[in-house]
This record gives structure tokens, C-alpha cells and sequence, in this order.
């Protein structure tokens, strides 16, 4: 949900890649397609001249070039809008749009029915999903409203938060002590007080305040120096580009142009591509006006669901019901997941 949106209508998804995610929901998204990106990229020599790597590990960005996707990956509030499309044929975009993703919410009694006589588990997304998408990222708060209602559903199903964010700014955000936590776009999970993820390559710590033990999972600790390298290297860089922030996600890093300027995206991409180039181990990713530098492990939010589930004990079982709810493109490793959950 963008903010100035005002609009905040979860949509259920059927889109190609995820085609059986009945009970996925993402945020409501209009697809985004713009003239103008292309007429952007067609003019940036600078990145269209990037070679590409033969690894694949500039992945999403580059194979649909750099500016469009940069373009597109958080699309205008206007657009989200219905209220702010004037034409008929605006219109009537929107009502094609809203048949092909369904809101979520006109579903719900659907969605009781399929989970009736079934153990729910519940993951939760949190930027764009439980806060709303704001200019500055330190200031994405929940409302007490929303924490509550995520309080309350944790009663009756066990219920995660899965984010790109590193595990502990996140948990500083929602403060629950009673939910799992999966920072750094999975790789970073963490039980709740007390209770433990079940796995022989999980590790206990004390870290809750109220002195109980909580279990850790790091899948990609050994990439800890590399990434810490790489934070410097990019903050260094792009230190003289007005509005870009540099975020240590711990096992990740955001590069954010949400308040750069449009001229400016591609020096922005050019100083991400002129670091990570030197280190195959790592590859890029994009999200809402954020380029997203990782490790290249078979490890995403997707992986972390089938993680906790196995942990809960909730896997490969007839009577479980995974619920999923995103709005990013990240979320859709962890809408496959739920989705093959085909016996719903
Ligand atoms: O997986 P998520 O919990 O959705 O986290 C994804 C990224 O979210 C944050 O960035 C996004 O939200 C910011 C605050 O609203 C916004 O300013 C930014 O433009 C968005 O990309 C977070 O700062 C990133 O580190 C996360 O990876």
C-alpha cells in the first residue's frame, strides 16, 4: 500500500507465475507499463552499455533493463487509484484489472470455507503490507491498530513476519515477542520467546528481554564479511547522489531511490553494478524503488515459509492452510509456496 494511495484494497492473485495462489494476497497493484521507462532506458546509454554477466546474478534488473524495472517497481499513486482515473478507458482498465485480481476481502467468506477443518499458518510481509510505503524507511511504523489485529490472530494460528528488512530493525517495528521473525529475505529466522525452530542447524540465544532464549537460523552467515564489505564500498560510492540511502539488512542491503531524482536512477544503478560486478557470490534483486543486493543461496522468502513450516511441523500435511499476505515481487517465492498446497 503506497501511502498517498489512500487505497488499500488486498487483491488475490492469479498471475501466470503463481497461478493456483488462491489464498496469496497481495496489496492492490495495477500492472505498470510506461512509456516513458522505455523512452528512459532507450536514452541511457550509460546502463544499456552495462555488459551483462554471464552468471545471471544481476537477474530481474538487467534482463529487463535496469531503468524499467527501476521504473516499474513501485508504480505511481495515481494509478492505484480508482478515484483518481478520470477516462472511461481508465476505468475500464481498472475494472479488467480488479476481475483478473480479485479483492481479497470481497472473497473472505470463500477464503473461511477453504480453512474450515484446517491448521492455519500464518505469514505476514511487512513493508507495504502491515506499514504503509513511506518516503523515509526508518519511519515505515505500524499502527497500534495493525498491531493488535496481527496480536490477536497470533492467538489462534502461529504466525510469522517475513521480511526484506534486517530481523531486528523489524522486530523493533512490530515488538511481538510471540511471533516468528524472518529477516534479510528469509535468511535471518528467528523462533519466538522460549520455543525453538526445530533444526539441527539452528542456534539458541538470549536475546528477548525478558531473559527467555530464543532459536536462530542464519543460512548465510558465512557471507557476513562480504556483505559488510560491500555496505562500505556502496555507501562510499553513491555518498555524492542527492536522496539515495544505503540500508544494512544484515544479511542484505537495500539501495533505495525513492527520493533521488529521476535523472539520477541511473548513476544510482551504475554505482550498484560498478560494486557487486566484482563479486559473483552476490546478486541483485529490485523492489519498491529499492535495488536489493544478496548472496546467491538457494534461500528466499519462498524457502523460509517451507522453513517454518517443517519447523511447525505443518508440512506436506493434508489439513494445513498457509497463508501468505505481500504485496512485493519478494513475496512471490513465498506465494509459490503456498500455492502448491494444491490439495485446497
Ligand atoms: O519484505 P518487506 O518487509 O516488504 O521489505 C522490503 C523492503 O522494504 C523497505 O523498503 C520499502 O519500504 C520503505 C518504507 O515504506 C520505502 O521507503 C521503500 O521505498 C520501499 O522499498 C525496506 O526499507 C527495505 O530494506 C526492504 O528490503
Amino acid at each position: 500500500m503506497d501511502i498517498k494511495s489512500g487505497h488499500s484494497s488486498p487483491v488475490m492473485t492469479d498471475s501466470p507465475p503463481i497461478s493456483n495462489s488462491r489464498l496469496t494476497i497481495r496489496q492492490n497493484r495495477l500492472p505498470y507499463s510506461s512509456a516513458a521507462a522505455t523512452a528512459i532506458s532507450q536514452n541511457s546509454n550509460l546502463l544499456l552499455t552495462v555488459p551483462r554477466k554471464k552468471t545471471g546474478i544481476l537477474d530481474d534488473v538487467k534482463s529487463n533493463g535496469w531503468l524499467d524495472a527501476m521504473k516499474s517497481s513501485s508504480p505511481p499513486p495515481t494509478i492505484l487509484n480508482k478515484d483518481n482515473l478520470t477516462s472511461d478507458a481508465a476505468d475500464m482498465t481498472y475494472r479488467e484489472w480488479t476481475l483478473k485480481y480479485p479483492s481479497a476481502l470481497s472473497s473472505f467468506e470463500k477464503i473461511m470455507n477453504f480453512g474450515k477443518g484446517k491448521r492455519i499458518a500464518l505469514f505476514l510481509d511487512y513493508d507495504g503490507t502491515l506499514s504503509p510505503i513511506v518516503e523515509e524507511p526508518d519511519c515505515a511504523y505500524m499502527s497500534s491498530a495493525m498491531r493488535s489485529a496481527v496480536q490477536n490472530v497470533a492467538k489462534y494460528f502461529p504466525t510469522a513476519i517475513i521480511s526484506g528488512r534486517s530481523r531486528d530493525k523489524v522486530y523493533e517495528f512490530v515488538n511481538l515477542s510471540e511471533l516468528y521473525y524472518a529477516g534479510s529475505h528469509g535468511m535471518d529466522i528467528m523462533s519466538p520467546a522460549g520455543e525453538s525452530l526445530n533444526h539441527e542447524h539452528s542456534r539458541t540465544v538470549s536475546v528477548n528481554e525478558q531473559g527467555k532464549d530464543v532459536n536462530l537460523f542464519q543460512p548465510a552467515s558465512e557471507f557476513l564479511p562480504m556483505i559488510d564489505k560491500v555496505l562500505c564500498s556502496l555507501i562510499e560510492s553513491t555518498k555524492d547522489i542527492k536522496g539515495v540511502k544505503v540500508e544494512d539488512n544484515k544479511f542484505c542491503i537495500s539501495v533505495h531511490y525513492r527520493n533521488v531524482e529521476e535523472k539520477n536512477w541511473a548513476l544510482v544503478a551504475q554505482c550498484v553494478d560498478d560494486v557487486i560486478r566484482t563479486y559473483p557470490k552476490l546478486r541483485l534483486t529490485h523492489g519498491r524503488k529499492v535495488l536489493e543486493i544478496r548472496p546467491v543461496i538457494d534461500w528466499d522468502k519462498g524457502k523460509a515459509v517451507t522453513f517454518l513450516l517443517e519447523s511447525l511441523g505443518l508440512n506436506n500435511c493434508e489439513d494445513v492452510l498457509p497463508i501468505y499476505v505481500g504485496d512485493d515481487r519478494t513475496d512471490e517465492d513465498a506465494f509459490k509456496v503456498c500455492s502448491s498446497y494444491k490439495h485446497i
